[in-house]
């Protein structure tokens, strides 16, 4: 009988991609996503605002810009609220994804990359068509909102 190989959580290691995301919640409880558009990967699908870390960046910083970019929001650092990540095996890299709460920024978050955006009530989240690495946030997001409503 050979021996029994050890015991590993994953064949192999893949490149880790550090992203940032950011639920943005408005005075009403509402939270907003956005709709992937035409000609990105994964076209249609929701996801939340924020994008790729660079290099040299720091993982608030780069949201910070990215929210800027994308929604043409100025966002303070500090009003960045950790909440969770997202670590995950997407097939030819391994998803690691900061996510911030944001209640506090400075003008009105409009399209600039063609996205499409809404506002939602954090109930509603279950019914959209997220990219699936976000998946897990949903309860997490749904527990959280909970602990607020009368
Ligand atoms: N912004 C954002 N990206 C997410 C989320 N969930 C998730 O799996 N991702 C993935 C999708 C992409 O592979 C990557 C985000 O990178 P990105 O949005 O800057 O990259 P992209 O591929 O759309 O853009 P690009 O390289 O073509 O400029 O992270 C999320 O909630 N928000």
């Amino acid at each position: 009988m050979s021996p029994t190989p050890p015991r590993t959580n994953q064949a192999r290691t893949r490149r880790i991609l550090l992203v940032v995301a950011a639920v943005l919640i408005d005075r009403e409880g509402q939270i907003l996503v956005a709709q992937r558009p035409e000609g990105k990967s994964y076209a249609g699908w929701w996801e939340f605002p924020g994008g790729k870390v660079e290099r040299d960046e720091s993982p608030e910083r780069a949201l910070v810009r990215e929210l800027g970019e994308e929604l043409g929001i100025e966002a303070l650092e500090e009003d960045l609220e950790p909440f969770t990540f997202i670590s995950t095996d997407c097939g030819s890299f391994h998803l690691l994804m900061p996510v911030y709460l944001l209640q506090h920024w400075e003008g009105t978050p409009t399209s600039r990359e063609n996205q499409t955006l809404a506002w939602i009530r954090p109930e509603a989240l279950g019914g959209l068509q997220l990219l699936k690495p976000d998946l897990p946030l949903v309860p997490r997001l749904e527990a959280y909102f909970q602990r607020f409503s009368p």
